[in-house]
């Protein structure tokens, strides 16, 4: 994995959009995206064989487009449908156990302190996601708002480790975001919930590619 392939780093869920996700993956896509994670968490998010259709359609949606497809937390489903990738928490198994499993897939890992970013690293991750940098409604049990400090001196400790940034990013603050050194921005509501998430996706491209 380069760490230019986290520049726009879409992630969606069923929960997150009010349009079919295969069309909102299609039109961000369109847009530019650089990868996508399917992250189906939450009320009413789709479980069992209909969680892992869906994950196969979006998979293929992403390989026709040569767009790195990661699974959100299910290892098992990850492995399963040989997804380009998984990305886990804090509270999952660690980076080191989980690249066992998904043999020679991108791991990325969330972090949101200093120490959890240098043992996600020395674990083996692919990259770090850490967060929410602002206010966000899209994932209820967060950490504090961190700001771009913590991603300013991750850069600083290690400055070609690949890191995205995520949590209430939207076009207007992005470039604050890569400002502080992130590779690139994870985008849920900003192209999910957007009238247009082929034009969302495509100015978040001109700020962050
Ligand atoms: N899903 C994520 N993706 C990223 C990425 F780096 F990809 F931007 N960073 C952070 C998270 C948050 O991951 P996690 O802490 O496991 O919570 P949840 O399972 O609710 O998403
Ligand atoms: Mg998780």
């Amino acid at each position: 994995m380069n760490s230019e392939q986290l520049a726009v780093y879409f992630i969606a869920g069923t929960t997150n959009c009010l349009k079919p996700i295969e069309q909102i993956l299609q039109e961000a896509i369109k847009g530019g995206i650089t990868m996508f994670q399917f992250r189906e968490k939450g009320a009413n998010a789709k479980t069992g064989e209909e969680k892992k259709a869906l994950a196969l359609k979006l998979q293929s949606i992403c390989r026709s487009a040569d767009i790195p497809f990661i699974v959100n937390d299910d290892i098992d489903l990850a492995v399963e449908i040989e997804a380009d990738g998984v990305h886990i928490g804090q509270e999952d198994e660690a980076a080191s156990v989980v690249r066992e499993k998904i043999k020679g897939g991108i791991v990325g890992v969330s972090v949101h302190t200093m120490e959890e970013f240098e043992k996600a690293v020395a674990d083996g991750a692919d990259y770090v996601g850490t967060g929410p940098v602002y206010p966000t409604a899209t994932k209820l049990d967060t950490r504090p708002v961190a700001g771009t400090v913590l991603i300013q001196q991750m850069k600083n400790q290690q400055p070609s480790f690949p890191i995205v940034g995520i949590g209430g990013i939207t076009v207007q603050n992005a470039a604050e975001v890569m400002k502080a050194g992130a590779d690139g921005v994870s985008v849920i509501t900003a192209i999910s919930m957007a009238k247009s998430p082929e034009a969302a996706a495509a100015r978040f491209v001109e700020t962050c590619k």
